[in-house]
């Protein structure tokens, strides 16, 4: 028996419960965002080992998350299904660097879920994950609108959270992007970033004590952030999973909320054939509309390198892909 959350049941299926997945997992369980979770990974032994302690958090709770051990026949009455499966980065490697190793994983994953006749949305978090949003929409032919990957959602939190230390305002008082490819050619859009209804800009030339080279010194520690943490820890995941379940809450609560994902660009910024992060409405149909920032000339500039950056790497693998020169 399921508690309807918003206008229907909301039943999602995870697969690739490492690391990022299981966090994703914990996050949901907390929140109690989703009806059912089916949680699905070549190791069966961890996803198994991650239901049963999972499930013994659920006295602690009221919320209605029913969690449970699947496979991918189990996804034909998903919802959602969530790819966090595949190899992360090791210490010193780039995102980019994965992008040959979880392509062939992510075929084989696709296949399955569109073979079990699958129909719902696609929210894709392994890296490069512009690169591996876009390979799953071409491998499982549902419309764009229902694949979306997690983009810079996690790069958007790092800097509102890192400019809202350097102002001591809330960070959900700053509104403020990172867009592009969620890796190192991603950029800061400070033309259109306010701290309250206030453009930040005005608060450098307003005030002495803000710098415009702290701003730049706050996007270049976001931009490395996760070099960081795997120096430090080995892998990311709390941020992401956090990202993920925000994702999933607007899908199913039909939020129209605007969030940084990656979003499969049809003309928007004057680009096509890429997914990239970029401020888009997400509702329970998936990604409503993508919003067009008006950017500045240098913004623009590294707004089409960073494609330009995603689309070197998809061109060997899906010919329509043609970097610009
Ligand atoms: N988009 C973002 O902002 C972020 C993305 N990531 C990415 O998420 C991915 C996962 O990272 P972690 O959880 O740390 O890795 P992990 O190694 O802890 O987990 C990966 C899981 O995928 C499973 N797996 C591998 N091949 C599979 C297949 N064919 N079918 C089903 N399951 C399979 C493994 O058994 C393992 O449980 C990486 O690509 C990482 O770079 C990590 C942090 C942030
Ligand atoms: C690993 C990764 O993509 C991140 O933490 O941003």
């Amino acid at each position: 028996m399921y508690i309807e959350i918003g206008d229907r049941v909301s039943r999602v299926a995870l697969i690739g419960t490492g690391f990022v997945g299981s966090s994703y997992a914990f996050a949901l369980m907390n929140q109690g965002i989703v009806n059912e979770l089916i949680m699905i990974d070549l190791n069966e032994d961890k996803a198994k080992g991650d239901v049963i302690d999972l499930n013994h958090g659920k006295a602690f709770t009221n919320n209605p998350t029913h969690i449970r051990f699947g496979t991918y026949n189990d996804c034909k009455n998903a919802d959602l299904v969530v790819i966090c499966a595949g190899a992360n980065q090791k210490p010193g490697e780039t995102r980019l660097d994965l992008v040959d190793k979880n392509l062939k994983i992510f075929k084989e994953i696709v296949e399955h879920v569109m073979a079990s006749g699958f129909d719902g949305i696609f929210l894709v978090a392994t890296n490069p994950v512009d690169i591996l949003t876009y390979a799953t929409w071409r491998y499982c032919g549902l419309p764009k609108e229902r694949v979306i990957g997690s983009g810079t959602i996690l790069d958007t939190a790092r800097f509102r959270f890192s400019l809202g230390e350097y102002f001591n305002i809330a960070p959900s008082n700053v509104h403020a992007y990172i867009i592009g490819e969620h890796g190192d050619s991603e950029l800061p859009v400070y033309s259109s970033a306010y701290i309250g209804s206030l453009p930040i800009m005005t608060f450098i030339e307003r005030y002495d004590k803000y710098k415009k080279e702290d701003l730049d010194n706050i996007f270049i520690n976001v931009r490395d952030a996760a070099y960081q943490i795997i120096k430090s820890k080995g892998a990311t995941y709390y941020g992401i999973a956090m990202g993920l379940a925000r994702i999933t809450k607007a899908i199913f609560s039909n939020e129209n909320s605007i969030l940084t994902v990656s979003a499969h660009l049809d003309g928007q910024y004057g680009e096509d054939h890429v997914y990239i992060g970029v401020p888009a409405v997400l509702n329970r149909n998936g990604i409503r509309e993508i919003i067009e920032l008006k950017l500045n000339k240098d913004e623009q500039q590294l707004f089409q390198n960073s494609v330009n950056v995603l689309k070197s790497y998809l061109s060997p693998y899906f010919h329509e892909v043609k970097p610009r020169n």
